[in-house]
């Protein structure tokens, strides 16, 4: 049977030191119930002495129990010259009622001596009272050795004696804790085998990511004999974050034989990262390993090439162990079997043979190397395969559109659009006002067709990007704008480029219409007989 390394969390505590993160009481109990499901041991709720918020959420969790993770409260050792029993952070913790009490102490004579102002005899005081007091009061306790490895490359001797100090006291766990986030992984291996000698107590790891290895160091603490990680849900946290606990687990599980989430658990890695993302409203990277959107998405032609004949070819592993997904990208790096794959994954027909697919990619290289890019805007590529294979219904066209704008000194600028576009022989003229002009160009456009293609009313645009091109050019610049539409949950991208703005957008707009009219199956025929309805009622 494989070890087991347990997962201690931080999110809802250094997590939110990270710049620009600030979780409500609520957002923390979602967070807290799922990370619970996910099979986190300890759940780190925040520091009940610093802000009636994180008081407040040791509150609301007594009404939530957890089913398998224990919340932990996470303060300081007693200040310098104050006793434990009458130190206001220790009571906090205690008052918040949570069964484990994680406090951190210095270890570095540096921090003890500059930053506390005390001696190093008071400072193992502190450490020793701290946690007897916490003891007696029946709360399993958990000593981050803050500083710990800074602290031992500059006075090994003193930072083992803090270790000690807390062990004696009756710490459960001692966690080495690479604060600065400075340390390399062969220094965090020797340390904490060097310690492991000395020390009887089970060993945490809490390390920074300052010099990017946050969890190359977690793994080797654990390597070393480590048994428990300390880490945040994508990494978030004070500075440059803390070791990401995705890929900490992942590694751990799928490349290192330990144990540390149920198989069908880690199955659920992609979705805890990206709910942790949406409550704490943050972007993850696309490249984030493991689950990041791009991280089983293949672009150029080789790679493609070589993972439909075999994934392991250019994956290190398989996309479903930790719920994410394959995905072929099409570019002017792609070769024919992107396109073949892409078309099978867009479960678009493309019955052409290597040669056709060919010619098509040489088709989507020259609109790329003209502005386009359409591994952003897949629903446009679909229908630059569909209508190549003639497979797209001209369902309309366009006549005209006219766009008109007005400011004047009492009102807000307005903008009014008036199109023209012909469906199935008639045409549909229509204006429409919008709070900017590709807005209203929307909204006419949509007037003008919603009749017909009742479906229009449901969908609805969710993002809109534009990108200039070549800068140099000034004005005459070619711009590419981007658009996100969404209908029941579903989202599509479309593309449109031109040296006019609107003209782009006009061009992303209509795609992303006949991209849904495509998918809702909208045929000439059925097209007829509501024209004819429509006109019907039109001139009743
Ligand atoms: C490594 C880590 O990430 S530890 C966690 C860091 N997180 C935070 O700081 C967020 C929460 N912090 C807070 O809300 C506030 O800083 C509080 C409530 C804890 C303290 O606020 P204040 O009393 O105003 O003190 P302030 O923040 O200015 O300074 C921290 C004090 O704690 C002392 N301190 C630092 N580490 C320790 C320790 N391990 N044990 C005891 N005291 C400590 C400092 O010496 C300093 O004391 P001083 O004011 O006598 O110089
Ligand atoms: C305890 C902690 O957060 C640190 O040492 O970084």
């Amino acid at each position: 049977m494989s070890k087991k390394i347990c997962l201690y969390d931080t999110t809802l505590r250094d997590g939110t030191q990270a710049e620009g993160i600030s979780l409500s009481v609520e957002d923390k109990v979602k967070i807290a119930a799922r990370l619970d499901q996910f099979g986190i041991d300890w759940i780190e709720g925040g520091w009940p002495g610093s802000n009636p918020k994180d008081m407040a959420f040791f509150e609301k969790m007594k009404e939530f129990p957890l089913k398998q993770a224990k919340i932990a409260a996470f303060g300081s050792t007693c200040r310098p010259g104050v006793a434990a029993e009458v130190d206001s952070n220790l009571q906090a913790i205690l008052d918040s009622g949570a069964a484990v009490a994680t406090i951190f102490g210095k270890s570095w004579d540096l921090h003890v001596l500059e930053a506390l102002k005390t001696s190093l005899e008071e400072n193992l005081r502190m450490v020793r009272d701290s946690i007897s007091y916490l003891k007696q009061h029946q709360r399993t306790v958990i000593f981050d050795a803050e500083h710990f490895f800074d602290g031992f490359k500059q006075n090994a001797d003193y930072a083992v004696s803090v270790l000690k100090a807390a062990e004696e006291a009756g710490a459960d766990w001692i966690v080495l804790c690479d604060t600065n986030g400075g340390s390399l992984p062969h220094e965090v291996y020797q340390i904490v085998q060097t310690v492991r000698q000395q020390i009887a107590t089970p060993l945490g790891i809490h390390s920074h990511n300052d010099g990017e290895l946050g969890v190359a160091n977690a793994l080797a603490a654990v390597q070393a004999g480590a048994e428990q990680v300390q880490g945040t849900i994508n990494g978030i946290g004070e500075r440059c974050g803390n070791a990401n606990l995705i890929s900490v687990v992942a590694n751990l599980q799928l490349k290192m034989g330990y144990s540390c989430v149920a198989e069908e658990q880690l199955q659920q890695l992609t979705k805890l990262s990206r709910y942790v993302a949406e409550i704490a409203n943050m972007a993850t990277p696309n490249n984030q390993p493991f689950v990041g959107n791009s991280a089983f998405a293949h672009k150029g032609g080789i790679h493609v090439s070589a993972v439909l004949k075999d994934p392991q070819t250019y994956e290190h592993i398989a996309p479903e162990q930790v719920g994410n997904r394959r995905r072929v990208l099409v570019s002017e790096l792609a070769g024919q079997s992107n396109l073949l794959a892409k078309s099978e994954e867009l479960q678009i027909s493309f019955d052409g043979n290597k040669q056709e697919a060919r010619e098509m990619i040489q088709q989507i290289k020259e609109r790329e190397f003209q502005g386009y890019q359409y591994e952003g805007a897949e629903a446009s590529l679909s229908l630059l395969l569909l209508e190549s294979s003639g497979k797209l219904n001209p369902l309309f066209s366009l006549d005209s559109f006219k766009i008109l704008m007005e400011k004047t000194a009492e009102h807000a600028i307005l903008s009014e659009a008036t199109v023209k576009v012909r469906v199935n022989g008639q045409i549909m003229h229509t204006a429409a006002e919008g709070n900017g002009p590709v807005n209203a160009l929307d909204n006419a456009l949509r007037k003008a067709l919603e009749g017909v293609f009742p479906v229009l009313s449901q969908m609805h645009l969710t993002d809109y990007k534009v990108r200039v091109l070549d800068e140099s050019e000034a004005t005459a610049a070619k711009v590419r704008v981007l658009i996100e539409s969404m209908r029941n949950g579903e989202k599509w991208s479309t593309v449109g480029v031109s040296t006019n703005v609107i003209e782009a957008s006009w061009e992303a707009l209509v795609d992303s219409i006949r991209y849904l009219l495509w998918k809702e199956g909208c045929t000439p025929q059925e097209l007829e007989e509501q024209t004819e309805q429509r006109v019907g009622i039109v001139n009743h």
